[in-house]
């Protein structure tokens, strides 16, 4: 079992990129990287599942080798890591905190992406999100967070 959880805040002038998908909306995550906050979040938890620290730790902020990286290639490089120890996915729940934009006509892609990063069926893995009702960061629209859990199983 991991969890993980992540943070980035909100700007203009940022493309809005959460669980691999492009979000129209007037601001987008700051980051190192692309600022995939929930794709940092799922990093983390399958990350932590094995004992094998964070996603700073494998690609630190300070290298430029990551400045605007994909958080799709980077979960895809740690799965690799993950298969290479011999476990594959049990099954993955997030959840997305962020007043707006609205998540939910996004979160079947997102899911779909995942899934396929995860080498898993769309029915191992749950995105959902939640409003904090208008209370504290996320509630005043200055950032978003992710949260997730995953279990991992030994392969056969
Ligand atoms: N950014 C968000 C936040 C929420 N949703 C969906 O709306 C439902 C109700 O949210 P509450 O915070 O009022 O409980 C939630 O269950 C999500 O389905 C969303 O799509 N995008
Ligand atoms: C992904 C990395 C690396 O580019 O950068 P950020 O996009 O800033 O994301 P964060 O979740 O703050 O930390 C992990 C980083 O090392």
């Amino acid at each position: 079992m991991g969890q993980g959880f992540d943070v980035h805040q909100l700007v203009e002038g940022r493309p809005c990129i959460i669980g691999g998908v492009t979000i129209p909306y007037e601001k987008g995550l700051l980051g190192h990287s692309d600022a995939d906050v929930l794709l940092h979040a799922i990093t983390d938890a399958i990350l932590g599942a094995l004992g094998m620290g964070d996603i700073g730790k494998h690609f630190p902020d300070t290298d430029a080798a990551y400045k605007d990286a994909d958080s799709l290639k980077l979960l895809e490089h740690v799965w690799k890591l993950i298969r290479e120890k011999g476990y594959k996915l049990g099954n993955i729940d997030s959840t997305i905190i962020a007043q707006r934009p609205k998540m939910l006509p996004y979160i079947p892609q997102m899911t779909e992406i995942i899934a396929k990063a995860l080498e898993a069926d769309v029915s191992q893995v749950n995105v959902k999100a939640t409003t904090t009702e208008q209370l504290g960061f996320a509630g005043r629209g200055e950032g978003i967070a992710a949260q997730s859990v995953v279990c991992l199983v030994k392969a056969d």
